[in-house]
């Protein structure tokens, strides 16, 4: 591997304790960090070298999935991190960084290759990317590179400003935006799974999927976040990020052994197949919502107006459920149903592929069978499963096989992805015009919620949702799969179910 230098802006921040400092040890651990490797921290805080290793040290204690068993290799780890005061906004600072980064590249005899990170509010963006070039500190002899956190705009046009800006500095090549769910194992599973298994190849589309859903639920509430999320709602701060980049990765059809630009050509087409909604369009495909007061674990819980430093008239979206249509030859006709919530029942992140009825679907179903149905759980927990049915005392049975299970050493997101960008693989971040034609779709959607043409719906902490997210599939005749529910109405919904395929 190449050596580099990491120069991370918003090292004494929050993510950089909880994710990036835990992944890099894990990398090194595992060996995939350059043997050549250094670290230059940056933050206004006025640090000593020794006070940011202790620093670095305790956040491995805090949020490392691997046990410090080996101080040794600990003190390895840290012996390889410097800190730097910097203000963004302060031209002088950079030029001293520039000083500091070439001494460091000079005694460690390391090649001038300078991977920046931007673990600082996305306002920063666009100034430090041109310090960086304006100082020199992009003028390498190596190779540069830029990785970015989201959130990348807020809307289209804003999105549009700041990879204008950002291009101004780093090429399209050398610009690396991070989509955390991108660098989950699963989701960089379903690349493979439908291009290296003739068996779901030969069932991938219209002719066999009769919907798509794919869901993403949080137990959490806004937290301690209400200046950022009661902005963003969970169009911006889920939905058109997280939630497209999942429906790209499922909907894509690759070929085997594909490479990075052929993986990001395919997602662009999934992109560019959706089926706009107008702004009229919204009201009839989108169900937007709010969490009431409720319980969780047996816990009460508040209502989101009533959490601290939201507004109390508040018509922000903790909630948002939509139907998308793929007019594609693969997909046209298969409605693909996306859900994200906070302060849901559970956690959990997974696709549902539900098949078609066999084609004596009346005597399946009124003996007792049920849609043949592909589970990809995602997150927290991880397996795919396949809904088959089976003949038990004369009567047909669904019955669930287990196709894989997570492994106790799963890699974290942050892992694959520091990886992916150390070693220069764009696959898994998020392109450019994705993320373009991902505002673009959603546009229409922001400006209907924000001239109320939609309903904000409530939903009780605690439960699956509004039951206009529910009654959303219902016109189509389907359910969402797998919430966890009082068991009669679980029962109820298999009757209804029912009814419907057998005419
Ligand atoms: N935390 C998380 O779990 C996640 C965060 N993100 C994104 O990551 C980014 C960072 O988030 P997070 O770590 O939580 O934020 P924090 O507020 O915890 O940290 C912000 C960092 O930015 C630095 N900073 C702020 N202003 C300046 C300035 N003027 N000059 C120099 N440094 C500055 C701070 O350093 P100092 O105070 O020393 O100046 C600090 O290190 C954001 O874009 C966020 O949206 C994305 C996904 C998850
Ligand atoms: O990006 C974000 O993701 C988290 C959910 O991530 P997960 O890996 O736990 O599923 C979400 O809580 C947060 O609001 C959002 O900004």
């Amino acid at each position: 591997m190449e050596p580099v230098t990491y120069v991370l802006f918003g090292a004494t921040g929050d993510l950089a304790k909880r994710k990036i400092y835990p992944a890099l040890y894990n990398l090194f651990v595992d060996g995939k960090l350059p043997d050549s490797f250094s670290l230059i921290g940056l933050g206004r805080r006025d640090w000593s070298d020794e006070y940011f290793q202790t620093s670095v040290e305790q956040s491995l204690r805090n949020f490392s999935r691997r046990e410090l068993v080996n101080p040794e290799l600990v003190q390895s780890f840290i012996s390889k991190f410097r800190y730097s005061v910097l203000d963004i906004g302060r031209t002088e600072d950079y030029k001293k960084l520039l000083g500091i980064i070439e001494e460091r590249e000079s005694t460690l005899g390391l090649t001038p290759n300078r991977l920046f990170y931007l673990s600082v509010g996305p306002e920063y963006f666009t100034t430090i990317a041109s310090n960086i070039a304006e100082s020199g500190l992009g003028s390498t002899a190596g190779w540069k590179r830029l990785v970015i956190e989201k959130p990348f705009g807020h809307d289209l046009q804003s999105a549009r400003e700041l990879n204008e800006q950002l291009s101004k500095s780093f090429t399209e090549d050398e610009i690396f935006r991070i989509d955390h769910y991108l660098g989950k194992p699963m989701v960089q599973n379903l690349e493979v799974l439908e291009s290296a298994n003739p068996i779901i190849q030969a069932l991938w589309s219209n002719r066999y999927i009769a919907n798509v859903q794919i869901t993403a639920s949080e137990t959490v509430g806004v937290e301690e976040r209400a200046g950022y999320y009661d902005h963003v709602g969970a169009v911006r701060d889920m939905f058109q990020n997280h939630m497209l980049q999942m429906l790209m990765m499922l909907a894509i059809h690759l070929p085997h052994n594909s490479n990075a630009q052929e993986v990001r050509k395919h997602k662009k087409q999934v992109m560019e197949a959706l089926i706009p909604l107008s702004k009229s369009d919204v009201r009839a495909n989108v169900i937007r919502a709010q969490y009431a007061e409720g319980s969780l674990g047996g816990n009460p819980v508040k209502g989101y107006r009533a959490e601290p430093g939201i507004a109390a008239a508040s018509m922000n979206d903790t909630y948002i459920a939509a139907k998308i249509q793929i007019d594609d030859f693969f997909w046209r006709g298969v409605p693909f149903y996306i859900r994200t919530g906070k302060r849901m029942k559970e956690k959990s992140t997974r696709i549902v592929v539900e098949f078609k009825e066999a084609l004596n679907q009346a005597s399946s179903v009124i003996n007792g069978g049920a849609p043949n149905l592909l589970h990809i759980e995602i997150s927290p927990n991880e397996g795919i499963m396949l809904q088959l049915n089976t003949k038990e005392n004369g009567e047909l049975k669904p019955v669930q096989i287990q196709l894989h299970e997570s492994s106790k050493e799963i890699p974290e997101a942050y892992e694959n992805l520091i990886y992916d960008a150390l070693v220069g693989n764009p696959t898994f971040f998020a392109h450019w015009d994705e993320v373009e034609l991902a505002w673009a779709w959603v546009q229409p959607i922001l400006d209907a919620f924000q001239d109320n043409q939609v309903p904000l719906h409530s939903y009780e902490a605690g439960s699956n949702g509004p039951a206009e997210a529910d009654a959303l599939l219902a016109e189509d005749g389907f359910h969402w799969w797998f919430d966890t529910k009082d068991e009669s109405k679980e029962k109820q919904q298999t009757k209804r179910k029912d009814e419907e395929y057998a005419y």
